[in-house]
């Protein structure tokens, strides 16, 4: 199973103390770890899918060298990372092996930060750069995209996990886009969407005559995703009758029209995704257990848009450019204020809710700037207010939902939220107190 971490690592090495050290040290970094003490292990893990981000491995192996397995696979392992653990005594074969296309090695013993920089430089070479992003330019959002490019080239069922909004489905069309299945069909089902009692025929159709009103046979989304991906969106939602009936299309691949008597084969790739606890859920009895195994080969988790800040100007940018070319208008960006506001709202409702205030003010805005009573019209006072009210009330709003974000990404923390905004101290904490954001702030003990 592989979970969305800084990167899959497979370990090799057969010293009982270094191995557990190293991979207890690297999992607290959070890297997912597989460890093996042989070469013959080693290698089985490294044929697993998804395959790994890199390979730590040890030159002297109870069963063989690392030196002998490196080039063996090298063909096989494409452009994996290695990075060679040597012993004293160790080091000509080492040079040896980086000259043969391994990318690095240390000599032991080493000083673990050094071991730790050289693994994040390796592994962050496979993440697309700020620039190539597709789905946004934060660190989180790079990870996901790595793992969804490595998820894409094999055929395990991906699970995505994220609030409402996120970007799952867009997150799904990227994995489609980039798999072998791209020409096929991208069919996604919103499982909340449906009434129970049709679920069933609508994703596993029916036959002519299978229940009242069924006059023609139906294929459901299940055969239409021939050759295709299958997204099972709000999958929490699928009721506990059909739940063995999508267990049996994972693991048999195959399924029944309602009325049919006739097993066809599923030849889809399937991605569920969910905003639901389905852990909970499964405690609860109210999601099989067996489907949840089935469906979390490879996890992926999208985080919400206020963990990722850096996403937002651009996610902002990119819905104005569509929206502004949709409506013919000639806008030109946001103000700073807006740009302030944009960067200091929750956003509970994640991209979603962004590319909606962000369509609604390119459609209502005066332009040719989107200014921040635009995208948040609560911050405008009601009609009748002065105007000078209006302004100060926008203000204190944005300087609220500033500060309150720059607390937030502290914990609480003045001194670097102070920081942050680029104020004095003893400054945000007048502002703290005249905004009655006292809550959001840590007491520090000490002097
Ligand atoms: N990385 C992104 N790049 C461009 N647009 C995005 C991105 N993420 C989300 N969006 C936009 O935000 C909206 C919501 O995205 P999406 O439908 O993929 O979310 P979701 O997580 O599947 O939501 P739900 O849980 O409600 O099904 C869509 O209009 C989508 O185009």
């Amino acid at each position: 199973m592989l979970h969305e971490t800084r990167g899959a690592i497979v370990l090799i090495e057969d010293d009982q103390t270094l191995g557990a050290a190293l991979a207890h040290r690297l999992g607290i970094e959070g890297y997912a770890v597989s460890w093996a003490r042989t070469a013959a292990a080693g290698e089985a893990l490294l044929q697993r899918t998804p395959p790994a981000d890199l390979l730590l491995c040890d030159i002297r192996l109870p069963d063989g060298s690392g030196e002998e397995l490196f080039l063996r696979l090298r063909a096989r392992i494409g452009d994996l990372p290695v990075l060679f653990m040597t012993a004293f005594g160790e080091i000509d074969q080492a040079v040896r092996l980086v000259r043969a296309g391994a990318d690095d090695f240390l000599a032991k013993p080493f000083e673990v930060p050094d071991l730790l920089a050289r693994i994040e430089r390796l592994v962050a070479r496979r993440l697309p750069s700020a620039e190539d992003a597709v789905l946004g330019r934060s660190a989180a959002m790079r990870r996901v995209e790595a793992t969804l490019r490595r998820a894409a080239l094999v055929d395990s069922s991906v699970l995505l996990l994220g609030e409402s909004g996120v970007g799952k489905e867009v997150a799904a069309r990227l994995l489609h886009t980039l798999s072998p299945a791209a020409d096929g069909p991208f069919i996604a089902v919103n499982c909340a969407a449906i009434p129970a009692e049709l679920m069933e025929s609508e994703i596993f159709g029916h036959e002519r005559g299978a229940f009242t009103g069924a006059q023609a046979r139906h294929a459901g989304y299940a055969e239409r995703a021939l050759g295709g991906v299958l997204l099972l969106d709000e999958i929490a939602e699928l009721p506990p009758a059909l739940q063995p009936k999508l267990l049996r299309l994972l693991e048999a691949r195959e399924f029944t029209r309602i009325g049919g008597k006739e097993a066809l084969p599923f030849a889809a790739r399937i991605v569920a995704a969910t905003n639901a606890d389905l852990v909970t859920l499964v405690r609860e009895r109210r999601f099989r257990e067996d489907l949840l195994y089935r469906l979390d080969v490879i996890r992926v988790e999208i985080p919400p848009l206020r963990a990722r800040s850096e996403d937002i100007m651009p996610l902002a940018r990119r819905f104005l450019a569509d929206c502004a070319e949709r409506f013919g208008r000639a806008l030109r960006g946001f103000d700073e204020e807006a740009e302030a506001a944009l960067l200091a709202h929750p956003w509970p409702g994640n991209a979603r809710e962004l590319r909606n205030r962000v369509e609604r003010a390119a459609a209502l805005a005066d332009g040719p700037r989107v200014e921040a009573t635009d995208i948040f019209p609560e911050l405008a006072a009601p009609p009748g207010t002065a105007m000078q009210a209006t302004l100060a009330q926008a203000v204190a709003a944005t300087e609220r939902r500033t500060i309150q974000a720059a607390l937030e990404a502290t914990a609480g923390d003045v001194s670097m939220a102070a920081e942050r905004l680029g104020v004095g101290r003893s400054t945000l904490f007048e502002k703290i107190r005249r905004l009655g954001l006292g809550r959001s702030v840590v007491q520090k003990a000490g002097p």
